[in-house]
């Protein structure tokens, strides 16, 4: 089973707001969403607990979605931010399970939501919404549970703020004898005016596994430009800058990592796309990039009662 986060009540009324101003949330039993009373949006599928999208208060879509993506779980979704648990990349040897394991397509349960307050300046007090996400061993088909037969909860929170999205996930081992081994990783698609005018900042002098160049290790220098195929597995220096994407030379976003070790920049580029079936339109590469956070250049081993958590914070610059 899993649990229910502990969290501070919910409020309706905040100081400095007009005093109806409240967070309006959703539920149809497949997507939950939550709206901040300055107009932020947040949806989360329950299939894969994938946020589909996250507007700013203009309406303004900051993720990448394809139009063609599956959205009834029979196909983890093409766009938004989908979650990569038990493993990154193809099963290991002997693993029956699809690529970048489960927990993207698996359907999760909502556990709740809460809305808090921060201070937004002098006088103002901004509302936050937090949405709660689980899924467990229980709660796996039972093909995929024989195929990773470990009592483990995932506990995914996404919480929206005024100008950021944070995701972050805890893993707990809640089998009685047995470790076992994982990664985890955010996989979030952005969206971007144009791939040929963005760069990435914060990863010069980081080592790289390049996953188009027989995975040759590699070191960045300068900024990251995407000009063709790109798929590579960084390991930022501790104490290298924060990882930032610039469009046109202004910084539209910057991505902070709590306990995530690696970045993966993705972009298929225009054949790889072609070769996707729920990869559209097909140019749409032009209009995307993925900048995923996650622990995935080893495995994160869980004792028995053991518990791993990693976050990723998102904030847009307009
Ligand atoms: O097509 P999928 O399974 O969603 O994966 C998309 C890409 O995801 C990236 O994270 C991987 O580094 C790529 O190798 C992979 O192609």
């Amino acid at each position: 089973m899993v649990g229910r986060a502990n969290r501070p009540p919910t409020l309706t009324s905040t100081p400095g707001l007009p005093p109806t101003a409240s967070v309006t949330f959703s539920d149809d039993h497949s997507l939950v969403s939550a709206v901040l009373p300055t107009g932020e949006s947040v949806s989360v599928l329950l299939h894969g607990a994938t946020v589909l999208s996250w507007k700013d208060a203009s309406g303004t879509e900051k993720l990448w979605l394809s139009t063609a993506s599956a959205l009834d779980g029979t196909k983890p979704v093409r766009g938004g931010i989908p979650l990569v648990f038990p493993f990154f990349g193809p099963p290991p040897p002997g693993l029956s399970l699809p690529q970048h394991g489960f927990a993207r397509s698996a359907r999760w349960e909502f556990l709740g939501k809460s809305t808090s307050e921060s201070a937004g300046g002098v006088g103002v007090v901004d509302l936050s919404a937090k949405l709660d996400f689980g899924l467990s061993s229980a709660g796996l088909d039972a093909a995929t549970r024989e195929a990773w037969p470990f009592a483990f909860n995932l506990i995914y929170t996404v919480t929206l703020d005024r100008g950021s999205l944070t995701t972050s996930l805890v893993v707990s081992n809640d089998d009685e004898a047995r470790p076992f081994d994982c990664q985890v990783l955010m996989h979030t698609y952005l969206r971007v005016a144009d791939i040929a005018q963005t760069e990435i900042t914060g990863l010069d002098g980081a080592s790289y596994v390049d996953k188009v160049d027989g995975a040759a290790t590699k070191t960045q220098s300068a900024a990251v430009t995407i000009a063709g195929e790109t798929d590579r597995v960084y390991t930022p220096m501790a104490s290298g800058a924060q990882v930032a994407v610039v469009e046109g030379g202004k910084k539209t976003f910057s991505v902070a990592r709590d306990n995530l070790a690696n970045v993966v920049v993705w972009n298929p580029w225009a054949d790889k796309a072609k070769g996707m079936a729920d990869f559209e339109p097909k140019d749409g590469y032009k209009n995307m990039l993925c900048v995923e956070p996650g622990a995935v250049s080893g495995w994160q081993t869980l004792e028995p009662g053991d518990a791993f958590e990693g976050a990723q914070t998102i904030t847009y610059y307009s």
